[in-house]
């Protein structure tokens, strides 16, 4: 089955591998991607089938275990915040907060598991609210999708004042982890089964487009930082950031750890946010609120009885916000006498003013004395970019931005976007049947402003010859009388590419042309679907063409369309 929604293509796997057989005809008109395999009576034998195989098959290949544990739920934690909860000011400690957070995700990836688990990274969080003494703060987790050792656990936070009865959304995160037996093995999780609501359903899909974004986030960084090594920087006019290293030891007692001795991933999220604050601080003569956090990873495990030192410095500083970077390294008994530390973490926090009185209305300026400073300090200017980047497309409240330059800050973020737009929309519950033939069939949904049409039709072709020839727009000209040539402009990896079409005018107006990011995705598992997905966008190296209307070009008129 291909479904064509106004941005892109979904192919249902399923539904093109049995081709051959009986085609199911949908009985409701609601879309379905791969992810709505729930309500198809024939799908769950499959994924049992599936499982069975994996079970058989996958394990002794990776030499590792196979679980079979009921159903994930949610979890949660609710409770008063107390003044140990809280800073000197009263509100609630975000080390304190990181803490439950990463606790509660993992008893979630605990019950899914059905085996101790451990945090591999937290995902980069924004602070929306605080919450302060008395209020009431809620905790809800999930496990939104198992990949093949790692799981997404999706967080949400909350907070109550018991006198307003409002409820104010504190963070939304979502962490990774892995199932750790004692031993070395690496263990194969099942995957993520009954996915009972649209959101249930939704956040499976999107959780392989989060995980996509953290598997390249290093490489985007890497890729950004080689344009900025030659940034000036002024050392007279600023503060040295020398000035606010601070270093902090812990030694990781049992309270510290899990029942396996593991050094709690929340604790140690904790130990940096209390040294990454004493920098800020230092730095400003005030005391800053943290506002979000750059991806957690944790690189190696840290037990009971190891040292931890902490150490953070002032990376730099914008207008609004100063940039704290905080490594954390381990030592055990040996390594502590030989002075070989591993290093287990390291991690960015970013830190706003509080609108207190009294307050410095800016940061001061810093500046660097060594050539590790001005690596941190120009790092710290390409992950702002990145934060900007990520703000501007993933954080809108509204209507995310029709059509957006394309760079190198941005491509991951716009490919997340184009791909998560799509499938959200697919997922929408209120579409209409418009018209139903035979082999085609038409829905429509109505938005404020937005008209969104879906059109279904089988093909007699595997799903994997449909998604190559649907993803290359290039060879569109030669069968939709539509696109009177395709260019591709740019390449950014095998998913996502940038192309320059033209159209030929319609009921004589000027003809137009388009520029459009495409980005496919293949199954990332059995039953998901392939995803061709198209939005707009702007590049300087396509300025408009004489006699063309660059569509694109226009933010309220971008374009999205297709044709089967
Ligand atoms: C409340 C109790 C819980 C805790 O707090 S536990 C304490 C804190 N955590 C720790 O101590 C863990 C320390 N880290 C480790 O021991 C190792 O890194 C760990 C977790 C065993 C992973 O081992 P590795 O061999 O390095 O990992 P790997 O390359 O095989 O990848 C494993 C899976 O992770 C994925 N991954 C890699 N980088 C990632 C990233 N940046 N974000 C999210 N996921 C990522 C990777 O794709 C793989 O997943 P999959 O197998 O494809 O499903």
């Amino acid at each position: 089955m291909i479904q064509s929604l106004q941005n892109g293509f979904t192919l249902d796997n399923h539904y093109l591998r049995d081709l051959k057989g009986p085609v199911p005809v949908p009985t409701q008109y609601a879309p379905s991607l791969g992810v709505h395999r729930g309500s198809c009576p024939v799908e769950p034998h499959k994924d049992q089938e599936i499982q069975r195989h994996r079970s058989a098959q996958a394990a002794p290949l990776l030499g590792s275990c196979c679980v079979q544990t009921p159903a994930p739920m949610d979890v949660q934690m609710c409770q008063s915040i107390q003044p140990c909860h809280a800073d000197h000011q009263g509100d609630l400690s975000a080390g304190q907060l990181l803490k439950w957070m990463d606790t509660i995700a993992c008893l979630a990836a605990e019950r899914h598991a059905g085996m101790a688990c451990v945090t591999l990274s937290m995902d980069d969080i924004q602070f929306e609210e605080t919450g302060r003494v008395g209020q009431v703060i809620t905790i809800k987790s999930k496990v939104n999708r198992a990949f093949t050792t790692s799981m997404e656990v999706g967080i949400r936070v909350s907070v109550q004042d018991v006198r307003e009865h409002v409820e104010r959304l504190v963070c939304v995160a979502y962490s990774t982890f892995v199932g750790k037996p004692a031993g070395p093995q690496k263990v194969l999780l099942r995957p993520v089964e009954d996915l009972c609501s649209a959101e249930e359903q939704l956040q499976h899909s999107l959780a392989s487009e989060r995980r996509r974004l953290r598997l390249y986030n290093e490489q985007t960084f890497s890729t950004l930082l080689q344009d900025y090594h030659t940034l000036a920087n002024d050392p007279l006019s600023a503060v040295s950031t020398e000035f606010t290293r601070v270093e902090s030891i812990e030694l990781v007692l049992p309270p510290h750890a899990n029942h396996h001795g593991n050094t709690f991933g929340g604790q140690i999220m904790a130990w940096m946010e209390n040294a990454a604050t004493v920098a800020a601080s230092r730095l400003c003569g005030c005391f800053p609120s943290l506002r979000s956090v750059d991806m957690f990873r944790f690189r190696g495990p840290s037990s009971v009885g190891d040292r931890l030192v902490f150490k953070a410095v002032v990376n730099n500083t914008f207008n609004n916000s100063i940039e704290v970077g905080v490594r954390v390294e381990a030592y055990n008994c040996e390594e502590w006498t030989a002075n070989k530390p591993r290093h287990i973490n390291s991690a960015f926090l970013i830190y706003q003013l509080a609108n207190t009185p009294g307050d410095v209305p800016a940061f001061p300026q810093v500046t660097y004395t060594t050539q590790d400073g001005e690596r941190r300090y120009l790092s710290a200017i390409v992950r702002k970019r990145i934060r900007m980047a990520r703000k501007h497309i993933l954080s809108c409240k509204e209507e995310a931005p029709l059509s957006v330059p394309w760079d190198k800050s941005n491509q991951v973020y716009l490919g997340y976007n184009n791909v998560a737009a799509l499938t959200v929309l697919a997922g929408k519950q209120d579409w209409e049947a418009s018209s139903i033939s035979d082999r085609v069939a038409v829905y429509v949904h109505e938005e404020v402003e937005l008209l969104c049409v879906q059109v279904q039709m089988e093909v007699m072709s595997s799903a994997l010859h449909a998604f190559t020839l649907l993803a290359d727009l290039t060879l569109r000209p030669l069968w939709d009388k539509h696109y009177l040539s395709c260019e591709e402009v740019e390449r950014a990896d095998e998913e996502e590419t940038v192309y320059h079409i033209k159209c030929p005018p319609i009921n004589g107006g000027k003809s137009r042309d388009f520029v459009f990011l495409l980005s496919k995705r293949q199954p990332c598992k059995d039953g998901d679907p392939y995803v061709v997905a198209l939005r707009s966008v702007t590049v300087t190296t396509v300025p408009p063409v004489e006699g063309f209307l660059l569509t694109s070009h226009s933010p309220k008129k971008a374009y999205w369309r297709c044709h089967l």
